[in-house]
């Protein structure tokens, strides 16, 4: 099996490693580099698995994941250039870099696989697509596939779609984990107890994502199916409407994509 090593162990980082090992990886194919020695610390301790230099990662890993914040990546780049070579294969997933800007600072030849995943890798259930760089092969999207298919759905995109996409699934469980946070609290302001109005929401959040994902039928049929006339339903409808969700929601998807694209740029060469 190869050897992995995520570059910057943090909230999505720590996700991949955990979803790796739950998906049957051994902690000694894992490696992870962090900044302090406190949370390297942490890490080890509960998965096993060892925090190493960056030089030691590039030396040792098949597979380089690199899970720094957009805004730290250039150091990161700094320090790999001169370790990498073609047989290396570098995987970001970090919003809005493109390939292109590891390509400039990296070797000739080196590939670049981009990857927007998503948290749900912690339980096996992220969505991760995937686009290849200019000298990334069949053969190296097959491995990045096969690895992120053990804590989720995988998908290839061109690269040109990769901003919309984090501003769908990549962002996607904020939106849902917001809804539900607004929906309990509705629970509150009827007079429920907060754990009760929790289990209510989350296993009708739970129910209605197992209909969408194992039903054939649009979500406007599961919805129709809720709405009974002159119900209760589509008084809610109506409030939904009246206060411009559906706007709001695609004004704030596009916000999310216009953000990851601003990412991106920050880092296009001066001309
Ligand atoms: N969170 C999410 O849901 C998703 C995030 N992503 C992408 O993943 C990347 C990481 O995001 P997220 O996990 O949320 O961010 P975090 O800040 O939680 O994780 C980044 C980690 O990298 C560490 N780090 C920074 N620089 C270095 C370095 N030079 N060497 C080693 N470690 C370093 C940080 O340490 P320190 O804390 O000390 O700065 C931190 O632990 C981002 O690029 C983001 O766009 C993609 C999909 C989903
Ligand atoms: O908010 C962010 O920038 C990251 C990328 C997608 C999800 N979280």
């Amino acid at each position: 099996m190869s050897v992995i090593a995520v570059l910057g162990a943090g909230k999505i980082g720590e996700a991949l490693l955990s979803g790796l090992l739950h998906g049957g990886h051994s902690p000694d194919d894992l490696l992870f580099t962090e900044r302090y020695p406190a949370r390297a610390a942490e890490l080890t301790e509960r998965y096993g698995v060892h925090g190493v230099g960056v030089a030691d990662a590039a030396r040792r890993a098949d597979v380089l994941v690199v899970a720094v914040k957009p805004q730290d990546i250039e150091p990161v780049l700094d320090e790999l250039a001169p370790l990498l070579g073609e047989e290396s294969l570098v995987v970001s997933l970090c919003a809005g870099l493109p390939t292109a800007l590891y390509e400039r600072r990296l070797a000739d030849g080196v590939p670049v696989v981009r990857v927007m995943p998503n948290t749900p890798m912690l339980v096996g259930e992220a969505m991760s697509a995937v686009s290849a760089g200019a000298h990334a092969t069949a053969e190296h999207i097959a491995v990045v596939k096969d690895l992120l298919s053990h804590v989720g759905q995988v998908v290839e995109v061109p690269e040109s779609q990769q901003d919309a996409v984090t501003a769908l699934s990549g962002s996607g469980p904020a939106y849902f984990f917001y809804l539900v946070e607004a929906m309990i609290d509705a629970g509150i302001l009827l007079g429920l107890p907060r754990a009760l109005a929790g289990q209510l929401i989350i296993q009708s959040a739970v129910g209605a994502a197992k209909m969408l994902a194992e039903s054939d039928e649009h979500p406007v049929l599961l919805r129709e199916a809720v709405t009974s006339p002159a119900g209760t339903t589509i008084n809610a409808i109506r409030e939904l409407e009246k206060h411009g969700v559906r706007a709001a929601l695609l004004a704030a998807i596009e916000a999310a994509k216009d953000r990851s694209t601003e990412l991106g740029r920050a880092h296009e060469p001066r001309v």
